[in-house]
């Protein structure tokens, strides 16, 4: 790959179904909102530039500045190899190249990016420009962390040559070769970078796309990933509490909670990676009748009990809870670290539109926000730009785009051909 033609990578965001902040077991699904990265050349290739407006970040580096020098011996740049943590000693050379993000969503953007950067490109590797648009919320529970971890380990993994630009197109069935591996293994560093202990289950869909049962093992051994392909399609109602909270902040919270009250977060845990197990045998039928549906939104509800009692919840998300359950449209979960951002409901049979609607009324009386996405789409994407498309398409156009549709009609997966999948 050349450093003068542009590409755009994209990867989709996700909603955990069952089983966030689970010790061992959690289903979820990509969703239709999506990151895109579009990678430029630099006006000077001595310029590294990094361009994420959805979190006002701009920054540049010169290539020189990067601490290559004190790293090399901890990396190996002809062969990247993913660790089961974070290098240290990588992390804190970089840190000093961060000094001035003050604000903590820059700083773990800004690691992530400069962590991926440094394992999988070299210090000859001329700089270019790094635009990310994202059409997913950004720390509302819909993975937009390994959303843009799966976009940048997949664009460097290309201009550093370690895997194949992709190849098939939207009709073809994954392979999971061996390219979308390394990718999943390399952004699931970028999500260490944001968040610090993450499962590994967003980058997963985010990289491969489809629905999971995901299941954690311990550390050293490779998590198990089962493709769940006759994914049911479901009622399912997004919404979004607009707020703000960080995984991070969430999970640290619950590791505390496992330190202080061992037994007890145990007993939660384990009865949460039951209830995703029987969610998971109601969700590979063939077919679903009411009976399961109804048992699906039963185990819903103890899910979100459970998610509760790991004190993840926020009055906002009990909020939705009561609403869907006062107007007896579904049973309502929190998705995602919880904290705020979004909830899911599985919307009962035979709900009249009307009623929805002004279900959606009130919410957007308190705020809140519902998405129309469909699940289990693709994962990780490329698209290259020839030289005529680099010119109607550059960064400064991709950065004027303000609304989702206006970015899926110029760039989206699913809208513009060319897009070819790993
Ligand atoms: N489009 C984006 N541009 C820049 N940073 C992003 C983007 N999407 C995600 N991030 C990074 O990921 C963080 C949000 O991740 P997280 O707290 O895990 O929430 P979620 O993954 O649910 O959206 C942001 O604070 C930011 O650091
Ligand atoms: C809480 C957790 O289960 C999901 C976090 O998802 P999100 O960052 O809130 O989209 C953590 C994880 O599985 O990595
Ligand atoms: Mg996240």
């Amino acid at each position: 790959m050349t450093t003068d033609s542009s590409f755009v990578v994209s990867s989709p965001g996700k909603v955990i179904i069952f089983g966030e902040h689970s010790a061992v077991y959690a289903i979820a699904a990509a969703v239709s909102l999506r990151t895109y990265l579009l990678v430029s050349p630099s006006s000077d290739a001595e310029d590294i530039v990094l361009e994420f407006p959805d979190i006002n970040l701009t920054h540049t580096w010169k290539r020189s500045s990067l601490p290559w020098e004190a790293i090399s011996k901890f990396i190996n740049q002809d062969q990247p190899q993913t660790t089961e943590e974070l290098i240290p000693e990588v992390v804190n050379e970089l840190a000093n190249t961060l000094s001035d993000m003050k604000q903590a969503i820059h700083f773990a953007a800004a690691n992530s990016f400069l962590y991926l950067y440094v394992n999988l490109l070299k210090r000859d590797t001329p700089g270019m420009r790094f635009t990310v648009r994202s059409t997913l919320p950004i720390g509302a529970g819909l993975g937009s962390s390994a959303s843009i971890s799966v976009c940048l380990a997949s664009a460097f993994s290309i201009v550093g040559g370690h895997v194949s630009a992709a190849t098939l197109t939207k009709d073809d069935l994954s392979t999971e070769g061996e390219d979308s591996e390394f990718i999943d293994a390399w952004s699931f560093m970028g999500e260490k970078c944001i968040h610090g202990n993450p499962s590994g289950i967003d980058n997963a869909v985010a990289t491969h796309g489809g629905a999971v049962m995901f299941q954690r093992t311990q550390s050293s051994i490779p998590s198990i990933r089962t493709n769940m392909r006759n994914f049911p399609s479901l009622k399912l109602l997004l919404t979004n509490t607009k707020q703000p909270r960080r995984t991070s902040d969430l999970v640290g919270n619950v590791s505390r909670l496992s330190t202080e009250y061992p037994k007890t977060t145990e007993s939660i845990l384990n009865a949460m990676d039951h209830l995703t197990r029987e969610g998971y045998q109601l969700m590979i039928r063939p077919s679903l009748d009411e009976k399961d549906k109804a048992r699906l939104r039963e185990l819903f509800e103890i899910n979100h009990g459970l998610l509760v009692a790991l004190g993840v919840s926020h009055p906002v998300l009990e909020k939705v809870r009561i609403l869907t359950d006062e107007l007896n449209i579904g049973k309502t979960k929190l998705t995602g670290a919880g904290g705020g951002g979004c909830a899911i409901t599985l919307v009962n049979d035979n709900v009249e539109e009307s009623l929805i609607k002004s279900l959606i009324e009130k919410y957007s009386e308190y705020g809140f926000e519902t998405y129309e996405t469909s699940l289990g789409g693709k994962g990780a994407a490329y698209l290259a730009l020839t030289q005529q498309d680099s010119v109607e398409f550059n960064s400064e156009k991709f950065l004027e785009l303000t609304e989702r549709e206006e970015i899926e009609n110029a760039i989206g997966v699913s809208c513009k051909d060319g897009w070819r999948f790993w």
